[in-house]
């Protein structure tokens, strides 16, 4: 891993750091190794190779680079991985019958439907809830369905959240403690502000690495004086889907700052904080692009081997 270490002096005069990169492309890598020699352990042992059905509905240009870069990535790692194109106007019955078609597959170890679904005007509109729901939980790789959120939620989790892992695994291997410290998740989505903020409050080893026993601020767009509830956060989270709104004032000199955004403007990819000047008040920082977003598609590649291992025990 690159860590780049610079001290600055300060046009005022106060000696500060400029913030470590966490690079999470280079974890994210050091996991798929790690995940593809588990995989061939696996299939040595006489099992056959797990095997992951990625769902698409539509031509979202960036849903399908990501599901295009799942594919390769199980590829790499050993893992069978299967993307079932739909167009976008298939409709609900469509896309409910397929699911329930990959839940019956024996051959099928984990699925998924790529997120967001399309709402294309003039055309059906989707019932994500219902697509999400209708997932087998114990194919789940995702872990987005209310069975896989309840046990998470009771401190038993069966899969962890791929992005929300991300982060736990990110933090675990820069040897970044959030025990006992104020951590702010900014962002109550499904996929990563709620699960991330109750993953970081478990006890130790709940999930996963001992990233855990957080005291864990959750806020949202309407958190009064966001700002000085960031600046409270010896780590802040932000998920908020809004290029560059964390900014330097917001954030705690020496705070850990982990950016889960990815937002396109114009040609450029920048995640949720104005990396550049936050970079100047933070002990570290993820960078956008390279940061959470690799760790994503490692903890999916991880998800699916450990379905594969579930359901084998299960047989
Ligand atoms: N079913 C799901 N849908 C969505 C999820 C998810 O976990 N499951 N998360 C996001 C999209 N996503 C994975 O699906 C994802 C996003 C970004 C990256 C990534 O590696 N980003 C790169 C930049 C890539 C680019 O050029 O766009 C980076 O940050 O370095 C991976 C996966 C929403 N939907």
């Amino acid at each position: 891993m690159v860590i780049l270490f610079v001290r600055l002096l300060h046009p005022e005069g106060n000696e500060f750091m400029s913030g470590r990169i966490l690079d999470g492309k280079q974890i994210a890598a050091e996991i798929r190794e790690e995940v593809g020699r588990d995989v061939a352990a696996f299939v040595a042992a006489g099992n056959p190779a797990p095997c992951l059905a990625a769902v698409l509905v539509g031509e979202d240009p960036a849903s399908q680079v990501y599901v295009r870069n799942k594919a390769r990535a199980c590829e790499k790692a050993g893992i069978e991985g299967r993307t079932h194109r739909l167009a976008a106007d298939c409709g609900q019955k469509h896309l409910m019958d397929l699911v329930a078609q990959l839940n019956a597959d024996p051959s099928v170890n984990g699925i998924l439907v790529q997120l967001p679904l399309p709402n294309p005007s003039g055309g059906p509109s989707y019932d994500e809830r219902a697509v999400l729901d209708a997932v087998d939980p114990l194919k789940d790789v995702d872990a987005f369905s209310p069975i896989n959120v309840g046990l998470l939620m009771q401190g038993r989790p069966r899969f962890l959240p791929c992005t929300p892992h991300g982060i736990v695994q990110l933090l675990a291997r820069c040897d970044i403690s959030v025990a006992g410290k104020q951590v702010c998740v900014v962002g109550r989505s499904d996929i990563v502000g709620k699960p991330m903020a109750m993953m970081l409050a478990q006890k130790d080893g709940t999930c996963g690495p001992a990233v855990a026993n957080a005291t864990v601020t959750l806020a949202h767009s309407r958190t009064e004086d966001l700002a000085a509830v960031c600046r409270t956060a010896d780590c802040l989270i932000a998920a908020v889907g809004r290029p560059e709104m964390i900014t330097a004032d917001m954030v705690k000199p020496g705070a850990v700052v982990i950016d889960v955004g990815i937002n396109r403007v114009g040609e450029k990819l920048v995640g949720d904080v104005a990396y550049d000047t936050v970079r100047e008040v933070a002990s570290a920082i993820t960078p956008v692009p390279g940061g959470v977003g690799p760790l994503t598609i490692a903890m999916l590649l991880h998800n699916t081997l450990m379905a594969a291992k579930l359901q084998c025990a299960q047989s």
